[in-house]
């Protein structure tokens, strides 16, 4: 995508134009059409196990040089209370710092919660072991690492780690990594000779292999190509009405989210201020108003 020609007598207008298709309903997806055009109908869940639960939930991080008056530190998430069930897929959008990734990390316990409590199965977090928390729930974050592992060991790893036989393991990962289209040839490699996005599919590779309830993704298509992205988002399409995996991906794409996802959520400056079914909601409106958040937190107007 072209930046914006700033000197342009209609500024705004362009600028509009070139956020607008960040949000755009074809931008980057004409392949994934094609992709969705092999989807299954979404088959209607039914939605009666609530799996996560979030009460209140307000996130403050402390400044290391705090303001007079703000000794609570700066909020990133406030008051959000969330009911999701079993086998959603939920879409989470909201402009740059909007407190997408971060409310990500507190569902998977990577931060705690200022005040608020999470429910993971009717249990509250800070009852269940980490241990046993990381086996139900997965978070692929954008930029992930080997840790000086091969792609092949990577991926054995957390099979290794729950005392698998090694035949299961090989079993397992030639799975996931046919699933994936991930070819043999990338095995051996180590971080550094794997491209971001061939990094993204690995780390994606490893969370499915962990075999989790909930599936937590942060833009798990921002590096891939449109084919490739087509097709993982068939899998995990495959994967929720197989299993009933519940998914909560960060994501831009507002036509992937439309395709895929069974409900969204918009972050606002820390607030859920949109919790509605797909079906329930305005797209257009919600464009509109994801660009003119980005064009005042970016331009000001
Ligand atoms: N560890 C931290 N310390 C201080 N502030 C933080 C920390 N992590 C996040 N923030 C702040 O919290 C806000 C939300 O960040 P977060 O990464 O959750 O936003 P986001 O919606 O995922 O943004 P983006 O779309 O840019 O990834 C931002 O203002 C960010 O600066």
């Amino acid at each position: 995508m072209d930046v914006p020609d700033f000197t342009s007598i209609d500024t705004a207008a362009t600028i509009g134009r070139w956020l607008g298709d960040r949000y755009s309903f074809n931008y980057c997806t004409t392949n994934l059409k094609l992709g969705i055009g092999y989807f299954s109908p979404i088959s209607p869940l039914p939605l009666n196990k609530v799996i996560l639960r979030l009460e209140q939930v307000n996130l403050f991080t402390k400044l290391k040089t705090q303001l007079p008056g703000n000794q609570q530190g700066y909020p990133i998430l406030r008051d959000i209370d969330l009911e999701v069930f079993q086998g959603e897929r939920i879409a989470i959008v909201g402009s740059v710092g909007a407190g997408k990734t971060s409310l990500l990390r507190l569902i998977n316990r990577l931060i705690e919660p200022t005040s608020g409590k999470i429910y993971l199965e009717n249990q509250e977090y800070r009852q269940i072991p980490v241990i046993q928390l990381r086996q139900m729930l997965v978070l692929v974050l954008q930029e992930s690492k080997l840790l000086g592992m091969t792609v092949q060991q990577a991926l054995a790893y957390p099979l290794v780690l729950r005392g698998l036989p090694k035949q299961t393991i090989q079993q397992q990962v030639s799975y996931w990594t046919e699933q994936l289209h991930i070819p043999n040839e990338w095995l051996g490699r180590t971080e550094v000779q794997l491209s971001a996005g061939q990094r993204q599919l690995v780390a994606i590779a490893r969370a499915l292999l962990i075999q989790p309830k909930i599936l937590l993704l942060d833009e798990p298509t921002s590096a891939l190509d449109a084919g490739t992205a087509s097709h993982l988002m068939q899998v995990l399409n495959q994967l929720s009405q197989t299993h009933q995996t519940t998914i909560l991906m960060v994501n831009h794409q507002l036509e992937l989210d439309q395709m895929f996802c069974t409900r969204l959520l918009h972050l606002e400056q820390g607030r859920l201020s949109t919790n509605q079914t797909v079906s329930e909601i305005d797209w257009l409106e919600l464009r509109e108003s994801l660009i003119q958040a980005e064009a005042q937190d970016d331009f000001g107007f």
